[in-house]
């Protein structure tokens, strides 16, 4: 097993070695892991003047799969856009073809009432957002600001083709077998073409999952229900912009974003492994970070890309079993937390607990 480590910027470097630790206990009992680290993002453009170099790309490339901290921050907000930190997140989602994003939100019992909803609302929840990760308005051309002040003009295109939606639908469709057997597909097809072809095409796809019960939500309404009943919900699939703004909202209901692991997979298994958060530059160097997200999504590894679901119960169970300590970064504290955790603090009671 070979995993590139690309560690990013702001707390990325940070949450990546807690679960670099967690990886090395596995490792001293025997796991063959072989491990690589490589710049991404500011700290890539930084060097070399890329946030994306050769290199790295190759890296994610041949590497079985990508464990991945964070990229962005302030410090890069003035750059061309081709050589911002987001670029190249965006480009190693394309570039593999990493297109089915799984974020899980899940509330450990543990964390009931860590939510900023009432615990009644969120405990026991469990869905699963299904996001399409190399389309949509975040890659569509035309795009660019035209003309000069006062009459400049911002455009984006949002744009899907047939099989790009089929693919995903089918993850969400095969995701929904897996667990509850509810899938609702999320547009906006009263607005926009794009998801109105998106519609048509989830109801054509049905027939072939008649295990699985299909509904569709308007995506505001989905926003809103997600707050207002959020256990209603099994399996949902949506676009890419749609699902990074409904699962950053599902996060606060699991207690925190920084709680909120995911899998980007390309169609045979190989994926990048990413909190769903940024690099939170407001927190950064402070040593205060919350890990579990990253920790996670190297669960998520195991289970999706080495088939390992002993090794992905482990850890959540290790998790789990930190939090039952008591153990709370700020951003989860609750009130009987008599003083925050540190990110290496919680990284240590993961590792006792492994
Ligand atoms: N995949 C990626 O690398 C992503 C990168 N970004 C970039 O990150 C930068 C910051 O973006 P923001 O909008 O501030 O979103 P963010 O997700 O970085 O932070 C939002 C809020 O959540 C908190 N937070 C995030 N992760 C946390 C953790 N693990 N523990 C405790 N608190 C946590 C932050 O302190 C902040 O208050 C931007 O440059 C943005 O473009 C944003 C999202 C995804
Ligand atoms: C390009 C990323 C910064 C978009 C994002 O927020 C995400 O994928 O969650
Ligand atoms: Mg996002």
């Amino acid at each position: 097993m070979k995993i590139a480590l690309l560690a990013g910027d702001g707390i990325g470097p940070e949450i990546l070695r807690e679960a670099v630790r967690v990886l090395d206990v596995l490792r001293g009992e025997g796991l063959k892991i072989e491990t690589e680290e490589a710049l991404v993002g500011g700290a890539a453009y930084d060097a070399h003047g890329d946030p994306l170099p050769e290199a790295t790309l190759k890296l994610a490339k041949q590497a079985d799969a990508v464990l991945f901290g964070a990229v962005g921050g302030p410090k890069y907000d003035t750059l061309v856009r081709n050589k911002r930190p987001e670029r190249a997140i965006l480009d190693l989602r394309k570039e593999c073809d990493f297109f089915a994003n799984l974020r899980p939100a899940t509330v450990f019992p543990e964390l009931a009432d860590a939510s900023s909803l009432k615990p009644e609302i969120v405990s026991g929840l469990d869905i699963m957002i299904v996001r399409e990760l190399t389309g949509d308005i975040y890659f569509g051309q035309p795009r660019g600001i035209t003309g000069d002040a006062p009459n400049r003009e911002g455009f984006n295109t949002m744009r899907y083709t047939e099989a790009q939606i089929t693919r995903i639908l089918h993850a969400g469709f095969k995701t929904a077998q897996a667990r509850g057997k509810r899938l609702c597909s999320v547009d906006k097809m009263n607005v926009l073409e794009t998801t109105q072809l998106w519609r048509d095409i989830a109801m054509e796809i049905a027939p072939q999952y008649p295990d699985v019960e299909l509904t569709h939500m308007l995506v505001d309404n989905c926003a809103m229900q997600l707050v207002r009943n959020p256990r209603q919900f099994d399996v949902v699939v949506t676009g890419n912009m749609f699902g990074d703004i409904l699962s950053d909202e599902a996060s606060m209901l699991t207690g925190s974003i920084g709680m909120l692991p995911s899998a980007s997979l390309d169609a045979n298994g190989k994926g990048l492994y990413e909190p769903i958060h940024g690099s939170a530059p407001d927190i950064a160097g402070k040593g205060i970070a919350n890990p579990l997200a990253q920790i996670l999504s190297m669960g998520m590894m195991f289970k999706y890309t080495f088939g390992r679901t002993d090794i992905s119960d482990r850890i959540e169970k290790a998790v789990r079993s930190a939090l039952a300590a008591g153990l709370r970064t700020a951003d989860i504290a609750s009130k009987t937390t008599k003083k925050p955790s540190t990110t290496s603090e919680i990284g240590t009671a993961v590792v006792k607990a492994i």
